[in-house]
């Protein structure tokens, strides 16, 4: 089997990416972000408080006859962030682009929290890391990939996501028309869960590269591309007037500025990110002063390859023994 689904960006920033799936019979449609920093699935649902819930479409289990709890179960994520939510399980009948699994572990959220309420175009997540990351207890659940794998053409799933544009997550094959050149693959480490890999290095703009290991985690629920501070501060001292801001809590610039390009290594080859997706956003609407797409790690405990840096890539999330994951230029 295959599966092919939009990947669609929830606001003028990419802040995040959505894609439609269908839960339950009759089907259910809610638009979910993909996330492979994360291995709960879990959705808006009638069971939610209805003050927590804001425009957001919800997946009602009693309307869909292929519905069954899975009795004793709970679960409850806190992210990176900060945000988290916690609820109950079901099984029942998912499909991404085509691709259905039965009974996967649907996650019916009994609260969230208040940044999840305020963001109304997100109705959930799919978590696509490594199922040892599930956080439901007393037994853990399989990811939507892990329960899918064994019907696959191809043990894989691929992330095209795009800058201020729609891109794709294709499931158990690799569509030789979203990239061009060959695909670089590198190691991938899976504890404790994570798409764990190495950079071979990087380069500010036309500078030189630097040949260094640098250990992280391929992650398309984080916005952002978080690096090493020593990493960071070379990058933003080619940027007039860029500081590391207390106040922004990270690198802000003038929204005039002319940024460098940013390239990293996987194996030989090399990925160049666009200035432009560095200039992440303004701190507000009428401001002059712009937030970075690139900031420090040095708060987190771990590198973030996040969206800013995937989507100058074609992603390749090889579940083979062992996981690999590949880069194509696109
Ligand atoms: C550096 S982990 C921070 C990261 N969350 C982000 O990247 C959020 C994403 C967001 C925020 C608001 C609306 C929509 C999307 O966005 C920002 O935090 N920012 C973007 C906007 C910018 N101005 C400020 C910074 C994060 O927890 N991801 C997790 C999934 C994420 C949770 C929030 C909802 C969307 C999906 C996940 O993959 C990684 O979980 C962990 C990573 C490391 N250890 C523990 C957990």
């Amino acid at each position: 089997d295959t599966g092919s689904a939009a990947a669609i960006p929830i606001n003028e920033v990419d802040i995040a990416y959505v894609t439609p799936v269908t839960i339950g019979t009759p089907p259910q449609t809610l638009m979910l972000d993909l996330d492979t920093g994360s291995s709960d699935l879990w959705v808006f649902s009638s069971l939610t408080p209805s003050n927590q819930v804001r425009g957001q479409e919800i997946y009602s289990p009693t309307k869909s006859s292929t519905s069954k709890l899975l009795s004793g179960h709970t679960w409850s994520i806190r992210y990176g962030d900060g945000s988290g939510s916690r609820g109950t399980v079901y099984t029942d009948n998912f499909t991404i682009g085509g691709l259905e699994v039965k009974s996967q572990a649907v996650q019916a959220a009994l609260e969230v929290s208040s940044s999840f309420t305020q963001e109304q175009s997100l109705d959930g997540l799919v978590g696509l890391g490594f199922s040892a990351l599930n956080t439901v207890r007393p037994s853990s659940q399989l990811t939507f990939f892990d329960n899918a794998r064994p019907n696959l053409d191809e043990e894989v799933f691929t992330a095209d996501l795009k800058y201020h544009a729609t891109g794709s997550y294709d499931f158990g094959f690799i569509d030789s028309k979203k990239y061009a050149g060959n695909i670089t693959y590198t190691a991938v480490q899976q504890s404790p869960g994570y798409w764990t890999h190495s950079l071979s290095g990087y380069s500010v703009g036309s500078g030189a590269f630097h040949a260094s290991q640098i250990s992280g985690i391929s992650d398309t629920g984080t916005t952002l591309l978080y690096l090493p501070t020593a990493i960071v501060t070379a990058y933003y001292r080619q940027v007039q007037g860029a500081q590391n801001s207390q106040y922004y809590g990270g690198y802000v610039f003038p929204c005039s500025s002319t940024l460098p390009t940013f390239t990293f290594g996987i194996e030989g080859a090399r990925f160049t990110i666009p200035a432009s997706y560095i200039n992440y956003t303004r701190i507000s609407p009428t401001s002059t002063t712009c937030y970075g797409g690139l900031q420090s790690s040095s708060g987190l405990g771990i590198n973030i390859f996040g969206d800013v840096a995937l989507k100058a890539a074609f992603v390749v999330f090889s579940g083979t023994n062992p996981p690999r994951i590949g880069f194509a230029i696109k």
